[in-house]
């Protein structure tokens, strides 16, 4: 029971920082976002905000590989290993919020307001899409409720298969394709912000990379051939799908 209130509490703090990313990001509702706070020196701003980022890419990176997950379940119950990742995922990008500086320069700024709601709503259907795309997954064993929930009722939670729905036929990582479209689509882009989307795009790039080499590791030949089907990031058809 304890592990599974914990997983619940875990989930409940990663929903809530995934609403605040929404507004951080897009710059409405919430307390701070992403060009709020007080203005410091251009290199203290630039040094703190990549050390911000790096730190979320360090953890999210090291914590997902499959060797890391085998020593530190010698340590936390299994059950509560995703939850664990989520909440420290979670935790990582509280202080990102927290202690990211603005950085105000316009990169550039949409005037119209027809073409300024276009934007906005590409940002909106980024989102979705990563939300989305988890479902299609697996959005609760992903964010570790399954696994909790099993547990509760005493039973070994199999593990997902190789999936190819829906998105998932259009790019390899949707998830990531729109949290891409969701930084990158932005009516006004400050400095700030282009370091944030810039920071972010890398680590995609760099984590779908060793992310792959871990999915053909686990689901074989499956995922090789799906790699020669399917683009990995961005939707450019390659033949078609089976
Ligand atoms: C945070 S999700 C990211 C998935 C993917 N990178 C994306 O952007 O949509 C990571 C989990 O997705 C799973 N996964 C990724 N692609 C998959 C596929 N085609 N079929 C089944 N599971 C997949 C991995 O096993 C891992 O547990």
């Amino acid at each position: 029971m304890v592990t599974f209130i914990y997983g619940i509490i875990c989930y409940l703090i990663f929903f809530v920082t995934f609403l605040y990313a929404v507004g951080f990001t897009g710059n409405f509702i919430v307390p701070k976002d992403i060009n709020g706070g007080v203005v410091g020196s251009f290199f203290q701003s630039l040094t703190v905000n990549i050390a911000l980022l790096s730190l979320f890419a360090l953890q999210h990176s090291v914590m997902a590989r499959p060797g890391f997950k085998r020593w530190w379940t010698k340590y936390i119950p299994k059950a509560a290993e995703r939850s664990t990742y989520v909440l420290l995922s979670s935790v990582v990008l509280i202080i990102l919020f927290w202690q990211w500086r603005p950085m105000l320069g316009i990169v550039w700024h949409i005037e119209n307001a027809m073409v300024r709601s276009a934007v906005f709503g590409l940002c909106a259907v980024g989102w979705l899409i990563t939300l989305s795309s988890s479902c299609m997954i697996d959005h609760f064993e992903l964010f570790g409720l399954k696994q909790i929930f099993f547990h509760l009722k005493n039973k070994n939670v199999r593990a997902h298969g190789f999936k190819k729905p829906a998105l998932y036929r259009v790019v390899r990582h949707p998830i990531m394709l729109g949290f891409f479209i969701a930084f990158w689509a932005a009516p006004t882009m400050t400095v700030g912000h282009l370091i944030f989307a810039i920071g972010t795009t890398l680590y995609i790039v760099i984590g779908v990379w060793f992310e792959e080499r871990d999915l053909v590791c686990h689901f074989g030949k499956d995922y090789s051939e799906y790699q020669k089907e399917v683009s990995m990031l961005l939707p450019f058809p390659k033949k078609n799908i089976k």
